[in-house]
């Protein structure tokens, strides 16, 4: 009515309620590519809001803090998941400790864009849990063997270290059917745009 459109000064256009953001989470097994999704992603499509893990390993060169993660000591992780700062956390790789900080992602989806979480196995289940409207997406790789050759290719890890993180792997790999979607990282460019697509469905004003 006319005379609530005067009373009510509209909201500026990013005020407009556009109701609840998703959460997605992206799991998938060492080596089959997540940090290279999430590089390509961010670059091609930067609306999208990347959740800044928190973790006790060290920086590599290049790893930008509060980009790539935040990096802290472990009695602060210890801190702040006594005080339930994390939306989920776990160690990975029996090294270190990894969590998602719960207040950005909440404040995100509060105010209606989605919210994307790269995180492990451990991690995508305790979402399960506490947050079981998510979608959660599980990055592939095209076979066991291209797994093995990204992985001894990246060059990062010594043989013991990628003996144990492919044991790790195969267990992951075997829990894929818990996921909703299923992305096969067969090519970069392509499964990105599956991914941003999946992370678009049913959003029209995305
Ligand atoms: N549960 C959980 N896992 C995470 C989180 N952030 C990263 N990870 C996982 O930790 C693992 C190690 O990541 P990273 O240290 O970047 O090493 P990379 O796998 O060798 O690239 C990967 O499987 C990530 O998906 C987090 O916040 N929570
Ligand atoms: N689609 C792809 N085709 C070929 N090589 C890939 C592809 N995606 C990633 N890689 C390579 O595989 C290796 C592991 O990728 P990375 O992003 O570090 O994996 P993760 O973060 O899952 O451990 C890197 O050397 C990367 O360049």
């Amino acid at each position: 009515m006319a005379a609530d459109a005067t009373a009510a000064p509209q909201p500026p256009h990013e005020a407009i309620d556009r109701g609840r953001g998703r959460l997605i989470v992206l799991a998938g097994p060492t080596a089959v590519g997540k940090g290279t999704i999430a590089e390509y992603v961010r670059t091609h499509f930067p609306g999208v809001w990347f959740s800044v893990s928190m973790t006790t390993r060290r920086p590599r060169p290049g790893e930008v803090d509060g980009v790539h993660y935040h990096f802290v000591e472990d009695h602060e992780f210890d801190r702040l998941v006594e005080a339930g700062q994390f939306l989920e956390h776990a160690v990975v790789h029996g090294a270190a400790k990894y969590g998602t900080p719960r207040g950005p992602v909440e404040r995100i989806i509060s105010s209606g864009r989605d919210a994307l979480l790269e995180i492990d196995l451990q991690g995508a289940r305790q979402v399960r849990e506490t947050w079981p409207d998510a979608l959660f997406v599980f990055l592939a790789p095209p076979s066991w063997d291209e797994l093995v050759r990204r992985l001894v290719g990246r060059g990062t890890e010594g043989e013991a270290e990628r003996e144990r993180r492919l044991a790790t792997a195969r267990a992951e790999l075997a829990a894929q059917s818990e996921f909703d979607e299923v992305v096969v990282n067969d090519d970069v460019r392509r499964a990105s745009e599956e991914l941003v697509s999946l992370m678009r469905s049913g959003r029209a004003d995305r």
